[in-house]
Formats: structure tokens, sequence, C-alpha cells
């Protein structure tokens, strides 16, 4: 019945239960609709309507576009307890989590409402007294983006909303797993005045073959995809053909560094936060712990205590404090990251929260005497696991968080300023939270470095992202 009413939110030619894609809820195995799939005919035509439509929207002015805005985000806190209904239901993060992404993704729409109005160009001074120098910013054009299933409402709203703000039109191509929150979205834009064809969301039959289109449309100006490193450089060769502009928001190996110095309980509440959200699964959770000796072993005692104390459950219930894995694919990939972990020498400590027998679900884990050269300590683990190496000194520390491809996010915990400083200059990453787990925010640049991508979401440079800079010179004054 909840379900149904969540369900209600969605257009009812965007469910089609005889040639749709089943939805399933990771928890238990259940179907929860079969959502509409849209070839590739069907998506060109939505590019090219979009790119009929953007126009008219680029020349509305920036308030008008602003107000249409702070209704869609009015509209999705009207409606945020089906919202984060269907984000349980699809991607099994627990309802409190659920609920806190429906307000993290409406504060794009918030925040970028005012940022519309904010897109301001330049006078420059000028090399010749006859000459005047000055900057437009304008729209880049039809955009397309692809997002994936960890945060299905807010990795779309932080991009739809800066390119809505900017006058630019978009296509969302969402994550196969994750389609309903996201048309939910699309049917509050479009009753709060979102133009129909200037936004739509496109659950494809061939997810390839969509991104392979946004690669080569010419009306597509361009790509902003979050999702994997790997298919991120498949997206960045493609959109070469015809130098689309891209934001590549991909993965990341989040190093979590623990000073002797560190307030350990700030650190572990910290260390809780950032690696056991969403089970594990976010790109900018602690992927490995790096602790100094001096403070080591209470460290790795108190977070295993504490890990002991998730509630891992089905996310609808109230008691749960971690959901399951997204499938029974990933539960194996993280099973058997740690398998082969123990096998190289380290060790599980304390005893685990156990998880539910059905359903997708992975128990928490801590694992001491792990090395820089093991695999768990190297690759994404996207899983509730944290890993702990022990260092020496802050400029061991500091090697072994920049020997990788990655440079997402990066934390820190120590009450040292001169060393904060150090760590905050020395940390090839994007984001570096400072006796903080959790980073995330509208207000701030969010994207990384390195093999992490580029490009920012949210703040004033999420809107730059979806606007050219044009240089004018005015002469014969
Ligand atoms: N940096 C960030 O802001 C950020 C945020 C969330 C997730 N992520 C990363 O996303 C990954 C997890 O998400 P995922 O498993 O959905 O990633 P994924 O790369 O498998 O999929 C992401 C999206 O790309 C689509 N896709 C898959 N193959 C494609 C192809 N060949 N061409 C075009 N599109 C294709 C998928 O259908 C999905 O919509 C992790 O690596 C995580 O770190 C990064
Ligand atoms: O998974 C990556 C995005 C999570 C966030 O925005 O905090």
């Amino acid at each position: 019945m909840m379900a149904d009413s969540a369900l209600g939110l969605l257009r009812p030619d965007t469910l089609d239960s005889q040639d749709g894609i089943g939805v399933i809820n990771p928890a238990d195995g259940g179907l929860i609709a079969h959502a509409r799939l849209y070839d590739i005919g069907e998506i060109t035509a939505m590019i090219e309507a979009a790119d009929a439509a953007r126009h008219g929207w680029a020349a509305r002015t920036a308030k008008d576009r602003s107000d249409v805005l702070r209704a869609w985000y009015d509209l999705i806190v009207d409606h945020a307890e089906e919202l984060a209904l269907l984000m349980t239901l699809e991607s099994g993060k627990p309802l409190a989590e659920a609920r806190a992404e429906v307000k993290y993704g409406a504060a794009f729409i918030e925040w970028f409402s005012e940022e519309a109005r904010r897109a301001y160009g330049e006078v420059i001074p000028s090399f010749a007294t006859d000459k005047r120098v000055l900057t437009l910013r304008q729209p880049v054009g039809t955009c397309a983006a692809i997002t994936p299933w960890n945060f299905p409402l807010a990795m779309i709203t932080r991009k739809v909303a800066p390119a809505l703000a900017a006058g630019c039109s978009i296509i969302v191509k969402p994550a196969d797993a994750t389609p309903l929150s996201a048309l939910a979205l699309e049917t509050l834009a479009h009753r709060a005045g979102v133009p129909d064809t200037l936004f739509r969301v496109t659950p494809a039959r061939n997810s390839p073959a969509a991104g392979d289109l946004f690669c080569t449309h010419p009306l597509v100006r361009k790509i902003s995809f979050t999702g994997s490193t790997e298919v991120g450089k498949v997206i960045m060769a493609k959109a070469a053909g015809q130098v689309k502009r891209l934001s590549l928001e991909l993965g990341g190996n989040a190093p979590f560094i623990v000073f002797d110095d560190a307030d350990l309980d700030r650190a572990v509440a910290g260390a809780l936060a950032s690696r056991f959200r969403n089970a594990g699964q976010t790109c900018v959770c602690a992927n490995r712990f790096l602790v100094q000796a001096g403070i080591h072993d209470a460290f790795v005692e108190r977070l295993a205590a504490a890990v002991a104390q998730l509630r891992v459950d089905n996310g609808i219930n109230a008691s749960s404090t971690m959901g399951p894995l997204i499938d029974d694919r990933a539960v194996k990939r993280v099973s058997g990251l740690v398998a082969r972990a123990i096998e190289e020498g380290a060790v599980r400590v304390g005893g685990s929260a156990t998880a539910p027998e059905a359903g997708s679900f992975h128990a928490p884990v801590v694992l001491a005497g792990v090395t820089a050269e093991m695999a768990i300590a190297s690759q994404e683990i996207f899983g509730p696991v944290a890993p702990v190496l022990r260092f020496e000194d802050e400029a061991e520390a500091l090697r072994i968080a920049n020997d990788t491809p990655f440079g997402l996010a990066a934390y820190i915990f120590t009450t040292d300023a001169a060393r904060q400083w150090r760590m905050m200059e020395g940390l090839e990453y994007g984001m570096v939270g400072v006796n903080d787990g959790l980073i995330s925010t509208e207000v701030a640049p969010f994207g990384g470095v390195k093999e992490s991508g580029f490009g920012r979401e949210g703040s004033s440079h999420g809107l730059a992202d979806y606007m050219n800079v044009k240089y004018c010179l005015v002469g014969g004054l």
C-alpha cells in the first residue's frame, strides 16, 4: 500500500509491466514495479525536442527560471516521504538515510534556484582607451547526464538544477537499478513548470548504447557522468570525437588518517559515519584507515565496538541503521575482497552485527593488520568494510595516502593546527575533511582530481560547469 502511494508520483506511462525492467528491492528480492525502457530512437527524439525547447527557456529571465526551480524544490519537500520510500525500496538504504538524501538532493535545487540570478559576466579593465573588454556567461546548450544507483536522487538534482538554472536543457539516464525515484523527480519538475521536453528522464533499454548516443549526437554539447572510473574513461574517449564538454564524477579510494593527537571519540564517530553510511556504497566513503601507532589499538577496539552496534536490516524497518548492498553480485565482490585480505594476513576484529540471511546483505567488518599492497587497500571496496593500516609518522601517512590513481576525498583527524594545514595542502585530493567524516553539502564544490575525474558540483562552481564564457571586445569607442 505504502509503495502504491509512492509509485503514484510517477506518470502512468513510465510504468510498463509488459516490456519494462523489473525494479527489485535488494532487501528482500521483491518486485517493486516495472519501469518503461526507452530505445535509441526514442532517446534521440528526446534530445532533439530538448534542444528545440532550450532556446525559449534560456530567453526567459533568470528570475523566472529561479521561480520554477524553487517551485520544484517546494514540491519535493511536500513529497519527501514518498520519495524517501521509493529510494529505500529500490536502493535498500535505511529510511532515515533516504530522508536525509531527499533533503540533500532538494538543497541543490534550492541553491541553484538562487544561483540562477547570479550568473554575472565581467567588465575587464581595458588594454586600450578606445576599446572595452567584457565577458558574457551563456548556457552550454543541451546536456546529457548519466547517474549511478547509490544516491538515486541527489546525483540527479546536482546536475539538473544547475543545468536548468544556467538555461540549458538536459536528458538524464538513471541507473538500471534505481529508475523510480528519478522518474518521480521528473514528474515533480514538470508539475512545477519545467517544460516537459526540456528535462527528461530516460531509463534505457541499452545503457552503453545510450551512452554512445550521448557521445555522438551533435546536439548534445555536454555530458555529465557520475559512476565508476572504468565507465567514465569509456565516455571520455568516445566524447573526444566531438570534443564535448565533460564533467566526470568517478570512483575514489579515500584515506581516513588518524594521528596520535586526534580526539578519539570524534575520530570513531567520523569513521562510522564516513565508512558505513549507505552500507559503504558512497564514492567519498573512507576506504582505508591509516592510524598512527600510538593510537592504533585504541582506535581499532573502539571502532569494532561501535560497528558491532549497527543494526543491519531491511531499511524499511525503523530500527535499521544499515541496509543491504545493491545486489548479490556486490555481496560476492565484497566478501571476496575480505576473504582475500584475510588470506594475505589481515585479521577480523571484534564481533560483528549480524545480517539477515535473505536479501543482498553483507555484515559490517573491521580488519586490522592490513598493508598498502593488499587489494582491499587499493581498490574501491564499495561495501561495509573498514581496513586498518598502521603508520609511524606524518610523512609515511602522506606517502601512502597519495599513492593511488584516485583523488576524490580524504579525511584527517588531528588536533595540531599546523599539521592540519600541511595535510590539507599535501593531500592530492579534490576534497579534504578535517576532524569530520561527512563533508557533502550543496554550498561546497564536490569533485575529484586524478582518476576520480574533474568538474565540480554544488557551490557557484557547479553553475559554471553548465555555462560558457564568451569574451567580447567592443572597439571604435
Ligand atoms: N564522484 C562522485 O561524485 C560519485 C558519486 C556516486 C558514485 N560514484 C561512483 O559510481 C560507482 C558506483 O556506481 P555504478 O556501479 O552505478 O557505476 P557504473 O559506472 O557501473 O554506472 C554508472 C552509470 O553508467 C551507466 N553505464 C554503465 N555502462 C555504461 C556505458 N558503457 N556507457 C554509458 N553508460 C554506462 C550505468 O547504467 C549507470 O547509469 C562507484 O565507482 C562510485 O565511486 C562517484
Ligand atoms: O556517492 C557519492 C556522492 C555522495 C555524496 O554526495 O555525499
